[in-house]
């Protein structure tokens, strides 16, 4: 499946781009859904969706033009309520994630999820303002991860998954460290703290016990802090959470004196371009983003899409505007696929076999980055 010389094709036509085989480290799985099987799932179950075409239904999902984080959070209840609380859509979803990823060309992928967003039992408050079912959130773990090992068999990707807690749901918190715990390394690898940063000065004191649980019990942690929040939320994250890496982080730049402590320990930024710029995470003008600065310092960091349903992209959209705007060369793609393989949270000996493949694929010696 890995082909030998590999860069040659990335920016010609998607086929092509399967050449070059890439890691993705930040894609939400409630992000990354097929228009198609929201519309089946709503005709099926008899659930309102905005319009009844593809085209109809991404015009009220997906947009172009910068928004704030707060409204591109909005845009998932216009299709959730489809999906959440129906086994056959979570086991779909998660399974039609894998084929689309590997179409791209990705070769491993950390793809996150809140448990509690997919259910309709035991979650209070029940969301997306669903009657009240049997799914559990522990079910939804069950059933996504079956997805996502039925997609690796037929897809031949390698494919794990980071539970979501999410920030204006504390209450949530203890029970995705312990799902974290039931499942680890049953296809969940991680966990995370999502949604909106902005919501209080402070992280709530439910993140903050979880995620004291997951690195007593050895459960990796990535946060989402300084996507729009300031360089405080992911001074937090590293000093409190434990953050192992940072989900976006572009604002660490206004704190110099902590970016220079990020560089030095080597914390790794998923930065995800095309989302920072319809978040309205970042100045629009690409030329301008903190990532030019991150290459400049061969900081630790990776390339990802973050929701490309929401920003109708693939990972193509991500390395074009590092190409196009921020001058990426062949050199800068490959190293940043490298620090994504070691900074996934796969165990040691699976990590260093997907690093073998990177080299040998990229036609570089073993442990040259
Ligand atoms: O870019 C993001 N920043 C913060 N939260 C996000 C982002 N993209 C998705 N989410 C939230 C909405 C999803 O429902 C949740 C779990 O995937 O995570």
């Amino acid at each position: 499946m890995i082909k030998g010389n590999l860069y040659c094709c990335l920016f010609l036509n998607e086929p092509q781009l399967q050449n070059f085989i890439m890691k993705e480290l930040h894609v939400h799985l409630d992000g990354a859904i097929k228009p198609e099987t929201i519309l089946y799932f709503g005709k099926k179950r008899g659930i309102q969706l905005p319009a009844n075409t593809v085209s109809g239904l991404l015009q009220h999902i997906s947009y172009n033009k910068p928004l704030t984080l707060t409204q591109f959070l909005d845009k998932f209840a216009h299709y959730m309520p489809a999906i959440a609380g129906d086994r056959d859509a979570v086991r779909r979803v998660a399974y039609e994630f894998v084929g689309m990823k590997a179409r791209e060309g990705i070769i491993y992928v950390e793809v996150r999820y809140s448990p509690h967003l997919l259910a309709n039992c035991k979650v209070d408050p029940i969301p997306w303002g669903q009657k009240e079912g049997d799914l559990t959130p522990d079910e939804v773990v069950h059933l996504v991860n079956q997805g996502l090992q039925d997609g690796e068999r037929d897809f031949h990707i390698k494919a794990r998954s980071i539970l979501c807690c999410m920030r204006h749901m504390p209450n949530w918190s203890s029970e995705v460290v312990e799902l974290c715990k039931k499942y680890h390394n049953n296809s969940v690898v991680a966990i995370d703290l999502a949604g909106d940063e902005l919501l209080k000065a402070e992280t709530d004191q439910g993140h903050r016990k979880a995620y004291e649980e997951a690195e007593r019990c050895g459960i990796h942690r990535t946060v989402h802090a300084g996507e729009v929040g300031p360089p405080s939320v992911i001074k937090e994250a590293v000093s409190l959470l434990k953050a192992e890496r940072i989900g976006h982080g572009y604002h660490v730049m206004n704190d110099p004196v902590l970016y220079k402590e990020l560089l030095d320990k080597r914390m790794h930024f998923e930065t995800c371009p095309w989302s920072s710029n319809l978040t309205g995470a970042c100045d629009p003008d690409f030329k301008k983003h903190p990532i030019i600065q991150f290459r400049k310092d061969q900081a630790n960091y990776s390339l990802n899409t973050d929701d490309p349903l929401i920003f109708n992209s693939t990972i193509d959209t991500d390395y074009k505007i590092a190409k196009k705007y921020m001058n990426f060369t062949e050199e800068e793609f490959k190293r940043v696929n490298i620090n994504a393989a070691q900074a996934s949270f796969l165990p040691e000996r699976e990590k260093n076999e997907l690093l073998n493949k990177l080299y040998e694929a990229y036609g570089m010696a073993p442990n040259k980055s």
